[in-house]
């Protein structure tokens, strides 16, 4: 078993450069399977989804090189083999392999997909947007299979804002005759990245970014090369460890628009911030205000830093309520957190943080990706040591995050120990 040990209560100080985007990476991995050609992706992050990602495509016939931090794709020679167990379940972003093969096929199994474990996460609005596209939806010993004659563009309402669904539509959409509108979509950074990649592919998509996508299918798609956004996600962790730990660190190579849901809450709590084209400085303070948070797609506050604002959080001042309106149990770091002395409990989907509390290293378990971010954030802070588990989560998500702290002055260090 691996752990990560932090002994906290040193400021952060210096410059730390943001790693590609996750959420973009593992939409345009499977992207890249929808012409038999070679696609060269740049800026890709060393973080496990990728890893799994690549496993699963050289499982599936295509070829695949990693070198100099590009991924080569060469899917011209892959074959449509059900997808239906094992490496699917290890992340959630497996479902875009539904939207890739279908486009590419016409036909695919797909087993169902994991992640992190934050309540009910339903696909029914990617099911949704399949079927208007043509495609019959059934299900079978845990997989679903997806099957159309021809893939024609329609007209899609969501009923739900999804990233996932908006994405996997485009994905099937870019190979489906005519054109498909998307509306009520899904208007997050990583949404624009695929955008991008499929225009460039061939497809003609028209309002990535807004709440009406258009896109223009293209059945002779072929191979191109692509520079993913940076993680907007991982940015807003180091922005938080910063100000948690009193610090003062330039972050580099992020998108200053990309983060200001972010950069507006800090602002609110005191928090000084200066931007500049690609990179942001952060001064921490001794002391906070506390603030209220409610996360909501895109552009306003992304549930996924809900965890890791918990933490820095209880060292405001005064009471600070954090709702989470996208997932109703992201809530899994809070005893862990009350373990090490915050004073923190959950009514419905809001977490009631008290302010002014000092924090001390116990032995915690990270539950998923950013409650791991969320517990690394507090060991920071914490007086003695640390031991985070679960360290699986973490490493899904976070490329180099201990030697990037170390980087920061932190003490951090990881220990294998036999289970
Ligand atoms: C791999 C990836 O990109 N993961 C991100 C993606 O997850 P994911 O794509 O799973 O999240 P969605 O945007 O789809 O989910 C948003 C909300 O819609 C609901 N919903 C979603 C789809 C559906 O068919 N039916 C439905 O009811 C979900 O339960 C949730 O409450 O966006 C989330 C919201 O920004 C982020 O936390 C995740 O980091
Ligand atoms: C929830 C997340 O990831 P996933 O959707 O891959 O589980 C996340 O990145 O915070």
């Amino acid at each position: 078993m691996e752990k990560l040990m932090i002994r906290g209560g040193r400021p952060l100080f210096g410059e730390v450069t943001v790693s590609g985007a996750k959420n973009s990476a593992v939409a345009l991995i499977p992207a890249a399977l929808l012409a038999p050609s070679t696609t060269v992706l740049e800026n890709l992050p060393h973080i496990r989804d990728v890893e799994i990602y690549e496993e699963i495509l050289k499982e599936m016939g295509a070829e695949v090189e990693s070198r100099d931090g590009e991924l080569h794709i060469d899917a011209a020679d892959l074959t449509n083999l059900p997808i239906a167990d094992g490496k699917v379940q290890q992340l959630r972003a497996s479902y875009y392999l539904m939207g890739a093969m279908l486009g590419r096929f016409g036909e695919a199994t797909v087993g169902l997909p994991g992640g992190c474990n934050l309540g009910p996460r339903p696909i029914d609005q990617h099911m949704k947007g399949f079927e208007a596209l043509g495609a019959e939806v059934s299900h079978k010993d845990g997989a679903i299979y997806l099957s159309a004659p021809e893939l024609v563009g329609a007209r899609i309402y969501l009923d739900v804002v999804s990233v996932g669904a908006t994405i996997n539509i485009m994905l099937a959409a870019a190979r489906a005759r005519g054109q498909t509108v998307i509306e009520n979509a899904a208007k997050e950074p990583e949404i624009i990245d695929v955008a991008t990649l499929l225009t460039a592919m061939g497809a003609r998509i028209k309002g990535a970014g807004t709440d009406v996508i258009r896109i223009l299918g293209n059945q002779q798609l072929s191979g191109c090369r692509h520079s993913i956004i940076p993680d907007r996600i991982e940015a807003g962790t180091h922005m938080v460890a910063a100000a948690a730990t009193g610090g003062e660190v330039t972050i580099h190579h992020l998108i200053p628009k990309h983060m200001e849901p972010v950069t507006a809450k800090l602002r609110e709590m005191g928090v000084s911030i200066d931007e500049w084209d690609e990179s942001l400085h952060i001064r921490g303070g001794s002391s906070y205000q506390s603030i209220d948070i409610k996360t909501l797609p895109y552009p306003g506050f992304p549930t996924d830093l809900q965890q890791p604002f918990t933490a820095l959080l209880t060292r405001a001042e005064g009471t600070s309520l954090i709702t989470d309106n996208l997932y109703s149990s992201r809530f899994k770091h809070v005893d862990e957190m009350c373990r090490m002395g915050a004073d923190i409990r959950v009514e419905g989907r809001t977490a009631v943080v008290e302010g002014g509390r000092s924090l001390r290293g116990a032995e915690v378990q990270a539950s998923d990706l950013r409650a791991g971010a969320a517990l690394v954030v507090a060991g920071l802070m914490a007086t003695e040591v640390t031991e985070i588990t679960g360290l699986e989560h973490i490493d899904r998500g976070y490329e180099k995050l201990e030697e990037k702290l170390k980087a920061l002055g932190a003490e951090i260090w990881r220990l294998s120990e036999p289970d």
